[in-house]
């Protein structure tokens, strides 16, 4: 990273088209560490294209990604590896494999020559997989896995990785509502203690809850960037996501309800 570097990803008048159609009008971002970006919008509106550019394995159509103050371009790939790690929306699995082989491929990124994992290497995998609830199964074969604790061995395996900014698709994906906020509770302990994260979300009251900043996409090209509260609004997420919403304050907290 630049030590001069103020930001772990920045964006800088970014615009993004697929095919004939654009998927977002420019805008621009910063995250600095300790914070949380929440992108959300309807289906089909480019969070996933968004998230990827911003992981830089897509180009943008117009502007410039900046990870800790350098175009990825500059990045040797392996450096990249190990400051920003991506969890994918799907994991196809061709192979056996066990659970822990699964989590340690994390740390590929930090290995030698060789590419021998060390006993740290193993130890680091066996803590993230007691940090998601899987301690008990790392010898079980992934093919065997529910849709959850697959989803839990991929973020024990972006935690391996351990990397300084975080992107995640969807991490809430088929996870119970336990393990929906403990794994958003984990990651925002994770930014707190000084990474980042860029994360798609479809609940907006997980999004009111875990976000600093929100980039809500319309679907129709149309980008609201901002704080949290900026951009949560009744009247906003109501023309993106093409139903009404309202917000409900109770408990001293804010809840969107959909009509
Ligand atoms: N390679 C491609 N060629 C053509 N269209 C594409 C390509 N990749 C994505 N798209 C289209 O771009 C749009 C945005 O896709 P993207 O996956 O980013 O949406 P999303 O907001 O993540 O959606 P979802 O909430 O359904 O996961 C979709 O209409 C998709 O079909």
């Amino acid at each position: 990273m630049n030590a001069a570097a103020e930001f772990l990803l920045e964006a800088d008048r970014l615009a993004l088209k697929v095919g004939e159609r654009w998927l977002c009008c420019e805008f621009s971002l910063r995250l600095a560490a300790g914070e949380c970006l929440v992108l959300l919008g309807p289906n089909g509106a480019g969070k996933t294209t968004l998230l990827h550019t911003l992981a830089g394995l897509r180009l943008p159509s117009v502007g410039e990604v900046r990870l800790g103050g350098q175009p990825y371009a500059q990045w040797d790939a392996l450096a990249a590896a190990r400051f920003r790690g991506l969890l994918p929306q799907q994991q196809p699995d061709h192979f056996s494999a066990t659970v822990l082989q699964t989590a340690l491929v994390g740390r590929h990124p930090h290995l030698g020559r060789w590419g021998w994992e060390s006993d740290d290497d193993v130890a680091l995998a066996r803590a993230a997989l007691a940090e998601v609830g899987l301690a008990d199964i790392a010898e079980r074969d992934i093919l065997n896995l529910s849709g959850g604790e697959r989803q839990r061995v991929s973020i024990a395996a972006l935690l391996t990785q351990a990397p300084r900014l975080f992107l995640l698709d969807e991490p809430t994906n088929h996870l119970d509502l336990h393990y929906q906020v403990a794994t958003l509770e984990l990651f925002a302990r994770l930014a707190r203690g000084g990474r980042g994260v860029v994360m798609v979300l479809h609940d907006i009251n997980l999004a009111a809850r875990f976000a600093d900043h929100v980039i809500l996409l319309d679907g129709r090209g149309g980008v609201a960037a901002g704080s949290r509260d900026e951009v949560l609004q009744a009247d906003r997420l109501s023309h993106a996501y093409n139903h009404p919403i309202r917000r409900v304050c109770g408990d001293g907290r804010k809840v969107f309800l959909p009509d």
